[in-house]
């Protein structure tokens, strides 16, 4: 964890280099990935059975590669009824909210006679990829599944890996809440490429979204234009922005709520209060060993952590949105001044009692969220990823008339003459200005 405060002189360079260690990290595996969707492109089921032998340990067939309802029906059958209670109550609220979201259509008349409009149309067929090789994320699958439901899409396919036949069956229980029509038991670059290219046993989807590892990310990125994908998701980040009033222990929660994700997240404390940057600090150190992910947590705080004194809120607003998080908790006596000069964060969370885990299962709005400083020009996961839209011209008796020469001038001054007599042909004797 590195300390910074902005008053000392060598500040900006230190926070340069905690600015620039987002940018992407992490392995290449640009080559190994392109090898496997060559493989699954060319030889569909036969590669990705083979390619998930490989990396699973799981042999597929054409009859077990897709779980069946009556698997999914005993495996819902094992889950805690309370759980199960939870997971409705989450997937309630997340599908509320996203309905919300939901956009109208625009439709315009204007002076010259035109009709003008912009209609959303949902995407035909979607893929989910939902991580499952180190840890299962039923909250991701709400997050992924519901706005693709709410937007209206007609095929939902899910790939999950299932590690030596392990899946758990919280996963089943939420695409089955979320409405996904599919889920096939494969994961990785390989699950990427049979949804991107279709197999014999999974036909190909429109649109990949999802988390996962730099083999199912790397995998995204190179079959981005044959299919439409969400925007690729990095390892988790928290801001905090929290004053001296503060419970320290609640902060340091908070903190460790992130780095327990993975090693390379990172949690950010920003406070106007030097003892309480120390108390803080002191009950990560309290809590962190406490935790069952404290090996992960301890390398995410450690190697990636840091802890920034400000000597008055209005330094923070710049140097927040700078890092661009995707979290950021404003925990201050008056958040607003914070709120309103902060553009740049994926998701906000206002108040002492609004920590971003409610937002990772229960609040409503994606955790699916912009990583690596990405909050800058992109937004979380949503409604508008399952949607498109289609802009729309009617033309009334005589309106081409009115606006149709300037079209004509303006092709012409292109050189395109096909363009400008496609305009001049129905402007009429006497009103057509090129020569055919
Ligand atoms: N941002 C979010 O909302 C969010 C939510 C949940 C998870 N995540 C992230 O998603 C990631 C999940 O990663 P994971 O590994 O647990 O699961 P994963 O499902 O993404 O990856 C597992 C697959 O990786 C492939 N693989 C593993 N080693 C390989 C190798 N050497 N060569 C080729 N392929 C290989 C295998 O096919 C395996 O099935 C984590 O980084 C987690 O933090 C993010
Ligand atoms: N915080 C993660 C996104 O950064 C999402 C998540 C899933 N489960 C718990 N948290
Ligand atoms: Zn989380």
């Amino acid at each position: 964890m590195i300390r910074l405060s902005s008053a000392d002189p060598d500040f900006a360079a230190g926070f340069d280099s905690l600015v620039s260690s987002r940018a992407e990290a992490g392995l290449d595996v640009s080559a190994p990935v392109a090898e496997i969707l060559a493989a699954v492109r060319a030889d569909g089921d036969e590669a990705l059975f083979r390619l998930t032998a490989r990396f699973d340990r799981v042999f597929l067939t054409p009859d077990t590669v897709r779980l069946s309802a009556a698997e999914i029906d005993r495996a819902c059958a094992t889950i805690d009824p309370a759980l199960l209670e939870a997971l409705d109550l989450a997937a309630h609220r997340i599908e509320r909210f996203h309905r919300l979201q939901m956009p109208s259509d625009l439709a315009t008349a204007d002076e010259a006679g035109l009709s003008l409009g912009m209609r959303w149309t949902p995407l035909d067929a979607v893929g989910l990829y939902v991580p499952g090789g180190k840890a299962a994320y039923p909250s991701s699958v709400l997050m992924n599944a519901l706005p693709a439901r709410v937007a209206g899409v007609s095929r939902i396919a899910m790939c999950v890996p299932t590690p030596d036949g392990q899946l758990d069956p919280l996963v089943l229980a939420a695409a089955r809440r979320a409405g996904v029509h599919e889920i096939y038991r494969v994961g990785g670059a390989q699950a990427v490429g049979a949804l991107a290219f279709g197999t014999r046993s999974i036909p190909p989807v429109d649109r990949i979204v999802g988390p996962g590892n730099a083999y199912v990310a790397e995998a995204k990125r190179q079959v981005f234009g044959h299919v439409g994908i969400d925007s690729i998701a990095g390892p988790s980040e928290v801001v905090v922005l929290a004053d001296g009033i503060n419970d320290p222990d609640h902060v340091a929660l908070d903190l460790l709520a992130q780095a327990e994700h993975d090693e390379m997240a990172q949690s950010i404390l920003v406070t106007n209060d030097p003892a309480f940057a120390d108390a803080v600090t002191g009950a990560v150190a309290r809590v962190l060993p406490t935790l069952p992910r404290a090996a992960i947590a301890d390398a995410s705080w450690r190697d990636h952590g840091a802890v920034i004194v400000v000597p008055d809120w209005s330094a923070a607003w710049p140097l927040v949105n700078r890092l661009a998080p995707e979290h950021l908790q404003l925990m201050l006596a008056d958040p607003e001044p914070a709120f309103a000069a902060i553009r740049h964060a994926g998701a906000i969370f206002i108040g002492r009692d609004c920590p971003e885990a409610i937002g990772d299962y229960v609040a409503g709005p994606n955790h699916v969220l912009p990583t690596s400083r990405t909050a800058r020009f992109a937004s979380g996961l949503s409604v508008f990823d399952f949607l498109k839209r289609t802009t729309w011209v009617r033309t009334a008796p005589g309106a081409i008339a009115r606006v149709g020469p300037a079209a004509v001038a303006l092709a012409t001054a292109e050189g395109l003459q096909a363009h400008a007599r496609s305009v001049a042909a129905r402007l009429g004797p006497g009103r057509n200005p090129v020569t055919p």
